[in-house]
């Protein structure tokens, strides 16, 4: 039954690959991959039935290795990592090249366990280190990680038992415990893989969303919305600590020239130069986002003015300064406001900055002006 439904679930993973944004790799792969375990799995099923016996096992151990192969250029697909088709290919080759010799030439059972179980363990191992090294702190992460691990350890004990008693044990046509433990966790794995796989993809299908949600396509800086939810967490941390809050507003001199004069695309390189200009004079806590046009807005939390006054000077520095890259020279004007008191809410303190910002402009552009403080009670002293 958990065998059908991973096969179902493969029709799941291959219609979420068409349809999942192209970020999420491997979907095919993983895909394929449950259908062929479900396959090698209906294979094992009718080794007694119309087929010659050894061409439904010759077919099971080639449906299965592919199978396992498959899992793992899925995983290394969906963490970006270039997908080792020569070697699964090869190995699988190998592998099935040799489970055939010890079929027909030399029937030796346990020789054909080890040489399953030894690529099983070389796939699903790979895959282990492949979540360690790269998987995100993330509850599907550490799902896929244990599956792996217990797949890893149960092919291991498999080979080990295989080789140590000449395969009695672990055959899988003669009932026994370990061969009803093993087919269990086999079977109920394939439905654990299936569940896996789409946990995984659709963990960094939210995260994708997300990003796209709170993210500037341009510039990769936050947009307004993301900036709201940053600046919503930052004022409840003011009201806890009686902080002070900085913002400043950077709008582009005469941009409009840059694109009139060098067009589009020229504009957009520049917008992506300023959001980098600015990322790298903020601290790691400090924010930056895009609120559309040539206007960037700063976050610079328990900041007070002093600091934010060398942040935007430092800012303009290497905006004036010569430059060695194509880009046109350009200037910014900057309005900084600072906030001392959580009463305030974006929209105030976002009007004080414009409103320095816009006195900026009218005083000739490419220069700081300050905000003068909210009329609402001052809790905090300017740090
Ligand atoms: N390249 C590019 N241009 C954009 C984008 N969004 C808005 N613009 C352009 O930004 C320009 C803004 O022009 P204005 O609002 O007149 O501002 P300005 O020319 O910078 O003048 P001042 O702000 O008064 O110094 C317009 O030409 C818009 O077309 C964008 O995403 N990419």
């Amino acid at each position: 039954m958990s065998t059908l439904m991973g096969g179902a679930m493969s029709v799941v993973l291959f219609s979420a690959s068409r349809s999942f944004p192209s970020e999420i790799g491997g979907l095919r792969e993983w895909g394929g991959a449950l259908l062929c375990l479900v396959t090698g799995a209906v294979l094992l099923a009718l080794r007694n039935g119309p087929m010659p016996k050894v061409v439904s096992m010759l077919g099971m151990n080639a449906t299965l290795l592919w199978g396992i192969g498959l899992t793992l250029i899925g995983t290394e697909k969906f963490y970006g990592v270039r997908p080792s088709w020569r070697m699964v290919q090869g190995c699988w080759g190998l592998g099935m090249a040799a489970i055939a010799y010890w079929m027909l030439a030399e029937p030796d059972f346990a020789t054909r366990v080890a040489i399953f179980s030894t690529f099983v363990c070389a796939c699903y191992s790979r895959q282990l280190w492949l979540v360690v090294r790269h998987g995100e702190r993330q509850f599907p992460t550490l799902f896929f990680g244990m599956l792996m691990l217990v797949q890893t350890l149960v092919v291991i004990v498999r080979g080990v038992r295989a080789l140590y008693d000449g395969g009695i044990s672990v055959d899988l046509l003669r009932p026994g415990p370990f061969l009803s433990v093993y087919m269990a966790t086999s079977s109920f794995m394939v439905l654990m893989l299936a569940v896996g796989f789409m946990t995984m993809a659709t963990r960094r299908l939210q995260t994708i969303l997300e990003r796209r949600s709170t993210r500037d396509p341009l510039t990769q800086v936050l947009n307004r919305r993301g900036f709201a939810d940053v600046y919503a967490r930052e004022r409840a941390l003011m009201q806890r600590e009686r902080r002070a809050t900085t913002l400043l507003s950077i709008d582009l001199d005469h941009f409009k020239s840059i694109n009139d004069r060098y067009g589009h695309a020229t504009g957009d390189r520049v917008l992506v130069h300023v959001a980098g200009v600015i990322g790298k004079a903020l601290r790691a806590s400090d924010q930056v986002a895009r609120f559309g046009g040539e206007e960037f807005v700063v976050l610079l939390p328990d900041t007070g003015l002093e600091r934010a006054g060398n942040v935007a000077e430092r800012i303009q520095e290497v905006l004036r300064a010569p430059r060695k890259d194509d880009l046109p020279a350009y200037t910014a004007s900057i309005g900084i406001a600072c906030q001392l008191n959580a009463e305030e809410d974006l929209d105030g303190i976002l009007q004080r900055a414009d409103g320095a910002l816009y006195r900026a402009k009218a005083l000739g552009r490419n220069r700081v002006e300050v905000a003068e403080p909210a009329s609402l009670p001052t809790r905090v002293a300017l740090g």
